[in-house]
């Protein structure tokens, strides 16, 4: 039988076929996965074939091989060590919600999202939050935003949960999809999905006030079934992505308009910093690319180890 794992608890698998019948499963024997020491190899989102092993009620079974993955992210294990932890797979897209006051959400924490939404190979839609919440002056800069987002290929969306502004227009993204959350703390991640989904109460808030009084519990992904065709991934206690390892080279890969002027760099290693002919720095001084864009850029070259780790946890 054939399956998505929906919830894991480390040991436990809750494994939904396309029938919607639900089993409990366990793994035996090992798995590998290439490439990657990680606290357990069945992760969330993953499609899993199974054996049943009983006919009752509550089904039981036994998962027997992972399918190949269409991506993954994942999360250092607490303690710092090599070990990662897989939190989910096969995600369509990510929404990070963006708000320019209460709280600030600055453009070097959106680009690092961004980028590793790339690495990860995840479609990154950004949902400027809050759209009711700013006067005529600020609307102006969430525009120019967006404007500017949108022309790096980023779709850019203005909600309200308060108007209702574009709330349909998410909903309509999701459809068919698996998307996730993300955000600084306080950008209305809740409310939204609770205006698009009430039924479902998710965990984020209530893992974020754990961790703040240090009772750090291991934290699985959970997935779950809208009613309008839509699945969501809830990642308690995560806010972004985290950085995943990069060489130097390939960080401006990850920057499309970057990446897309890469072939006219007379180096082909070009890190785009103090080369000769570089095509970025050429299209900088043209103002073609955008300084916040490259600056976004030369932090994360420079690999700036506190927002490394305030990525990982997420917390301001
Ligand atoms: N003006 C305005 N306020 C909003 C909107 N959406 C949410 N808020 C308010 O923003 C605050 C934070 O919203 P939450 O949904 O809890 O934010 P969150 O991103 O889930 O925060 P964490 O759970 O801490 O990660 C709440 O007081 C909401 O009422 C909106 O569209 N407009
Ligand atoms: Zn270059």
């Amino acid at each position: 039988m054939t399956g998505t794992v929906y919830k894991s608890t480390g040991s436990w698998y809750t494994v939904k076929t396309a029938e919607g019948q639900v089993y409990e499963c366990r793994i035996k024997g090992k798995f590998r996965i290439k490439g990657i020491k990680s606290t357990s190899p069945v992760t969330v989102g993953d499609v899993v074939d199974f054996e049943s092993e009983s006919e009752n009620s509550v089904g039981t079974g036994v998962i027997t091989h992972i399918h190949d993955r269409m991506n993954y992210i994942v999360r250092r294990s607490v303690n710092l060590s090599k070990q990662k932890h897989i939190i989910a797979a096969n995600i369509d897209q990510a929404f990070l919600l963006v708000t320019l006051k209460n709280p600030l959400t600055l453009t070097t924490f959106i680009d690092r999202f961004l980028i590793t939404a790339e690495a990860y190979d995840i479609r990154a839609v950004l949902v400027f939050s809050k759209a009711d919440q700013y006067d005529e002056e600020e609307l102006l800069e969430v525009k120019y935003l967006a404007a500017m987002y949108r022309q790096i290929g980023y779709e850019c969306i203005g909600v309200s949960t308060v108007t209702g502004k574009n709330v349909d227009q998410v909903k309509e993204l999701m459809k068919g999809k698996v998307s996730m959350f993300s955000g600084h703390s306080g950008v209305g991640k809740s409310t939204l999905v609770n205006a698009i989904a009430p039924k479902l109460n998710l965990r984020t808030a209530k893992i974020s006030e754990q961790h703040k009084q240090g009772q750090h519990t291991t934290t699985f992904a959970e997935m779950f079934d809208l009613d309008f065709g839509a699945k969501i991934i809830d990642t308690p206690g995560i806010k972004g992505f985290g950085i995943i390892d990069m060489e130097k080279e390939e960080i401006g890969d990850y920057f499309p308009e970057f990446f897309a002027l890469k072939s006219e760099c007379r180096f082909n290693n070009c890190l785009h910093v103090d080369e000769p002919h570089c095509a970025v720095k050429q299209a900088l001084e043209d103002g073609e690319i955008l300084w916040s864009r490259y600056k976004s850029y030369l932090q994360i070259l420079e690999g700036e180890e506190e927002s490394y780790r305030t990525d990982i946890y997420g917390e301001e």
